[in-house]
């Protein structure tokens, strides 16, 4: 059984699209990553598998429950919202402590570890902080009962970026006792970093799930070029180049496909300079996104 599974899940807002037909399955110990451009529908796909919003069609359950029928499931789960609201007068450590209540257990010793781990003054009103330091509340109430599932939406905002390498070294850790992880993200690197497999979504649709590292065994390649006189695009319309950019007598590229290929047409040009390189997980997202757009 999987630990996420979400089929054929439909969301409209009356007649606004908010996702259509997203398919995906997450498994235990996995770390997945969900990327898409702003108003892609990430939030609404998390909103819809937590059981905050109805689903128009289709269905999506944790530990192979709904959220929506078996609400005793999030107890199971961390999760942190993309933006964190609180009742400002509050000390940090009494809205940790009346989270940490909903989960009947004695969670003083993790608060105070986290609190420690992201450099977090527990005694400070919530009024006080700053965005910053908002969101690592937000992350140490996410984390503070050593969930089985934890679910981020775009956590890092907000955090420098000491913290957001303290944040990912927490969530590396908690992988590693055995969680499993999902979180939504429009920063590539992070992705790449953390990810065994990433969804990428687009208007509000799955358009490429994949295992991150055969997406870089995928064989891309960045291609510029230099010639000395003015390069054509008819050139270079093959199977395989993409993303393809034209300046006067330079070019650039990706090229996935039969490297001859692509050298017998590259050595047609009078070139003064070349490079073949492997592009990174941004240019192969921009890829996909403008080949399946
Ligand atoms: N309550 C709502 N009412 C109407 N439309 C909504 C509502 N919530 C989301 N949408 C629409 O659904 C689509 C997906 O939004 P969503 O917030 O899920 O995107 P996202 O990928 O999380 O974006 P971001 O990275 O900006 O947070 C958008 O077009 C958005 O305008």
């Amino acid at each position: 059984m999987s630990v996420i599974e979400i089929k054929n899940l439909t969301k409209q807002f009356g007649k606004a699209r908010g996702i259509i037909d997203v398919n995906l399955n997450v498994e235990q110990g996995e770390i997945f990553g969900f990327i898409g451009p702003n108003g892609a529908g990430k939030s609404t796909t998390i909103r819809t598998l937590l059981g905050l919003i109805h689903p128009t069609s289709g269905s999506a359950t944790i530990f192979g429950k709904s959220c929506f029928d078996h609400p005793e499931v999030r107890k199971e789960l961390g999760y942190l919202p993309s933006e964190v609201f609180y009742y400002d007068n509050m000390r940090v450590i009494d809205l940790l402590k009346y989270s940490a209540s909903f989960y009947k257990k004695d969670c003083t010793k993790r608060i105070n570890e986290l609190a420690e781990a992201m450099n977090l003054d527990l005694k400070k009103k919530i009024n006080d902080l700053s965005f910053g330091n908002k969101k690592k509340v937000g992350i140490v109430q996410g984390l503070l009962h050593e969930p089985k599932l934890i679910i981020l939406d775009e956590p890092t905002g907000g955090l420098d970026p000491l913290m957001q390498q303290k944040f990912f070294e927490l969530i590396r850790e908690e992988n590693q006792k055995g969680a499993t992880v999902f979180f939504s993200s429009h920063i590539l690197t992070e992705v790449q970093k953390m990810c065994d497999r990433v969804a990428f979504i687009k208007e509000g649709k799955i358009i490429k799930l994949e295992r991150i590292s055969t997406l870089q065994e995928n064989n891309y390649k960045r291609i510029s070029l230099e010639a000395k006189s003015g390069i054509s695009r008819d050139a270079f319309n093959l199977d395989g180049v993409s993303n393809f950019k034209v300046k006067e007598n330079t070019a650039k590229f990706i090229y996935k496909g039969n490297v001859n290929t692509i050298i017998q047409k590259i050595a047609q040009l009078d070139l003064l300079n070349l490079s073949i390189e492997e592009p990174d997980l941004e240019e192969i997202f921009m890829h996909y996104y403008e080949k399946e757009g």
